[in-house]
């Protein structure tokens, strides 16, 4: 038996399914769940001594490769004054003032210690301001596990069978209004026949937990109009893409501009963090400023902070950064692309920037309808493969890869081979 093996068969004595969040259990890919024991780089190292070139990166906060240096020393740094205050800090200003001054529609900013709060809390606040119930989210978008959101919701949720959870009340869910991702008319039609009650829609901009799915043109624009037509708050979920795609994320790459903002992960440097921010009248709804209430004893926790600030201020003094990460994303997708038509594949690949996501489905993939109709006994298989090559992959169809800096020309050739390699085992 493998430590990995020996692992997890512990794991699962004592935690549910073994693992503390679903889609890392294997379960949609067979196999055993490889555990970690360490990071350096564009490498992984399991507990048995295998070596994975890393195309997760902690689900998107390692946009550095692991343990980068600057982080490193930051939070070294900031253990010296101890772990937690639970009392404003020096840092938490600094941090707020960073993202405001890298986001432009993000005027003021609350930390709270996740993604899913994040969302949590927009929505609550979206409400609070409008005086409205009713939201929409888009099929396939997943906005952490807040029970408003696990209403036909992508990443872990669709991987395990759920999208619709069991123990969402129906008052809950009955408030959610759900729409084909890059369907403007569907939305339409649901705030026309909800009209006046709708506080908010709520879009991954770019959606990266159905795979990867860009939106086509006229979407978001046509999502901001409507917003300004009805008075509702437009959130964007850029807790994958902020800082990702740009300096300033989604919303740098694009003439939208949101009115509220989710954040986390690259916030955080790999640290527990996650924001919420946006227009200065909405956001002054929130506790103390207003009533509505979101509250955090480790919030803007000083570890997390100098860690993401340490992040975000390095991310902010070098564009270069994503001229690199487009220049990886830009040789990696050619190169399956080539490896891909000579196996006489046509299968989709959807990038931006260092996203993206091959689908073992012929394409396009536009929303969930066309990600689900993807070959995911193949996928399973390729990505079995992959790990066998030392190629680390997000173990579901429906999530992103995500790309760092600490991947060289020679990291992706050692990918490309892999892949090659690995269609040619699966589809003998
Ligand atoms: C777009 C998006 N929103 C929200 C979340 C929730 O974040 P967290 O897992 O930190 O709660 C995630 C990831 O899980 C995500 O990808
Ligand atoms: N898609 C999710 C976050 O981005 C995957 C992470 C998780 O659910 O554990």
């Amino acid at each position: 038996m493998t430590q990995s093996e020996q692992l997890f068969q512990q794991a699962r004595q004592v935690i549910p399914g073994g693992v503390n969040s679903p889609v890392r259990a294997f379960r949609a890919v067979g196999g055993n769940p490889v555990f970690i024991k360490s990071a350096k780089g564009a490498y992984l190292h399991d507990e048995d001594g295998n070596r994975y070139i890393e195309l997760i990166n902690s689900w998107g906060p390692m946009i550095l490769g692991h343990a980068h240096e600057l982080v490193e020393k930051a939070v070294s740094d900031a253990i010296q004054h101890s772990f937690s205050f639970g009392a404003p800090t020096r840092r938490e200003v600094e941090m707020a003032e960073l993202i405001v001054s890298m986001v432009p529609s993000i005027e003021k900013v609350r930390m709270v210690n996740s993604g899913t709060e994040a969302t949590m809390s927009a929505i609550r606040v979206a409400r609070g301001f409008t005086g409205r119930d009713k939201i929409i989210k888009f099929e396939g978008c997943y906005h952490g596990h807040g029970d408003s959101f696990l209403i036909a919701a992508g990443s872990g949720a669709v991987t395990m069978g759920v999208p619709d959870s069991p123990g969402v009340t129906k008052g809950v869910a009955q408030d959610t209004l759900t729409a084909p991702y890059n369907d403007l008319e569907a939305v339409r039609r649901l705030a026309e026949a909800n009209k006046g009650q709708i506080a908010a829609i709520i879009l991954e901009a770019v959606a990266g937990n159905m795979g990867l799915v860009l939106p086509a043109e006229g979407f978001i624009e046509g999502l901001r109009a409507l917003c300004d037509a009805e008075g509702i708050v437009l959130i964007f979920d850029e807790v994958m893409t902020g800082f990702r795609l740009s300096a300033s994320g989604f919303q740098g790459i694009t003439n939208v501009k949101p009115d509220l903002t989710t954040l986390g992960k690259i916030i955080g440097g790999g640290m527990p963090v996650g924001a919420y921010g946006g227009r200065d009248d909405i956001m002054n709804c929130v506790s103390p400023a207003g009533p509505v209430y979101q509250a955090g004893t480790l919030s803007g926790n000083p570890i997390a902070m100098a860690a993401g600030y340490a992040m975000l201020s390095h991310l902010k003094d070098h564009p270069e950064v994503y001229t690199t990460l487009e220049a990886t994303g830009t040789r990696l997708e050619a190169g399956l692309r080539a490896a891909n038509a000579k196996a006489g594949k046509h299968y989709t690949i959807n990038r931006i920037g260092s996203m993206y996501t091959l689908f073992f489905n012929e394409g396009p993939v536009t929303d969930f309808e066309t990600a689900k109709a993807s070959d995911l006994k193949l996928f399973g298989a390729y990505f079995q493969a992959m790990l066998k090559r030392g190629i680390y992959l997000a173990p579901s169809q429906f999530e992103s890869l995500f790309l760092s800096t600490a991947l060289t020309p020679e990291h992706v050739d050692a990918i490309l081979a892999a892949h090659e390699q690995s269609l040619a085992e699966i589809l003998a």
